[in-house]
């Protein structure tokens, strides 16, 4: 179907698909660089990502310099429409320089913010509180060992100084996540302690103050991982205080919770109470698997709550996933696009007339609304925008994916 006839299609029930594609124009999606590597980093050591995550998977391709890295981040932005983001991990750093995490600066850095202008891609940043001797108890800021956690306190205290910088180069705010593997195997017997710890911990770690235009910090909650099983110590209502209490955004990540609660429903919840909600949109197949995002209901419930609680300016979204059996170029395209869909139909649902309906009580007019809207020609509108912004969809789109993983697939 042509965009005249789909437009005609929702103008009839009262959709400007012109305002969607304004609005959705107006939406960064701020990738993560980690799906380009398999979450190793660039600081010349060996070893997994620890902390229970683990990317699965050993297709050819993945990227093993700072070079190769922007090269496809490159790549998967020409094929995204829009301008977007990209989420840095303080271990990608790039330096000839071999710093450990407590001596990291903005310097190491800088081939990065120099791409990010050339590129016209705003950064967002992460401490790195994994992949580290220090942290092989899976105990870092809640550490008993006092050494252990001023170590980690100085890595984050300097992961904010860098990302504040990176904030003033780039003129905006740059998103600070603070996420740590912190927790117990087996059943603990003084949770109080750890969390004690871990509350001081960051306190001391966010008590420097920095421009907030130009720094936003962000803590992000887990249910549990492998080898944390019986406890994590930053769990959903550690941090849901936290952020209140020290008015900080507070991350959701959509694998960190039970696999049968709604994350998209918490949005509001915790929106009563905290300004800014950063999201890590992810797929979690059973548990916090980290599979690439599909335009699937748990996706498209997400984008409806931001868009129809009117959340957006408030909601900054990221991605995290990681797969490693599959072209690593492809699992960011196809991932930032799928986010992109649903909120595109989120945007393109009649909001007043479903409101009306839900206020006035009239349930069978909201279902009805509902799923007649799913037989709409969402596809054209999402076609539309990709042709304005000179990307290819369809048969074009796989035929690019394929070119350029062919060229990727020698790196060994
Ligand atoms: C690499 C990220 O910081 C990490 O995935 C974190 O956000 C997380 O979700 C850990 O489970
Ligand atoms: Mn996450």
């Amino acid at each position: 179907m042509t965009y005249e006839l789909a437009r005609e299609a929702f103008a009839e029930w009262g959709v400007d698909t012109e305002a969607a594609l304004a609005t959705l124009a107006t939406i960064p999606i701020s990738m993560h660089c980690w799906q380009g590597d398999d979450v190793r980093g660039f600081e010349r050591a060996t070893g997994t990502s620890g902390g229970g995550i683990q990317a699965t998977g050993n297709h050819p391709g993945r990227a093993r310099t700072p070079e190769e890295l922007r090269a496809d981040l490159d790549f998967a932005y020409s094929m995204i429409p829009g301008k977007h983001r990209l989420n840095l991990h303080a271990f990608y750093l790039d330096t000839d320089e071999t710093p450990d995490r407590d001596e990291i600066a903005f310097r190491h850095f800088t081939p990065w913010v120099d791409w990010a202008r050339e590129q016209d891609v705003k950064l967002d940043f992460n401490p790195t509180f994994f992949a580290h001797a220090k942290a092989d108890d899976n105990l870092t800021l809640s550490h008993p060992d006092q050494g252990i956690r001023d170590f980690w306190i100085e890595h984050g205290k300097r992961c904010r100084e860098i990302a504040a910088q990176m904030g003033a180069a780039q003129g905006g705010e740059v998103v600070n996540n603070i996420w740590v593997p912190d927790g117990s195997k087996d059943n603990p017997v003084d949770r109080m302690g750890a969390r004690r710890r871990l509350e001081a911990s960051l306190d001391a770690m966010l008590a420097p103050a920095h421009d907030k235009a130009h720094l936003l910090d962000a803590v992000e909650c887990k249910l549990f991982g492998i080898g944390v099983e019986a406890m994590t110590v930053g769990s959903h209502e550690f941090y849901m205080g936290y952020a209140i209490r020290n008015q900080t955004a507070l991350c959701l990540d959509m694998g960190h919770f039970h696999p049968t609660e709604n994350v998209a429903d918490k949005l509001t919840a915790v929106a009563l109470s905290v300004q800014d909600i950063l999201l890590h949109v992810s797929r979690p197949m059973r548990w916090d698997s980290d599979h690439v995002i599909l335009l699937d209901d748990s996706i498209r419930a997400m984008a409806q709550e931001i868009v129809f609680a009117d959340l957006l300016a408030r909601t900054r979204i990221g991605l995290d996933f990681f797969d490693a059996t599959i072209s690593r170029t492809a699992a960011w395209v196809i991932g930032v696009r799928n986010m992109q869909k649903a909120l595109l139909e989120a945007l393109l649902m009649p909001h007043e007339r479903l409101r009306a309906a839900e206020t006035g009580l009239n349930f069978t007019t909201r279902l009805m609304l509902t799923e007649e809207f799913k037989s709409l020609p969402h596809g054209a509108v999402w076609s539309e925008f990709c042709a304005r912004a000179n990307r290819p969809t369809g048969t074009r789109l796989i035929g690019a994916l394929d070119d350029y993983q062919r060229t990727v697939s020698e790196r060994h």
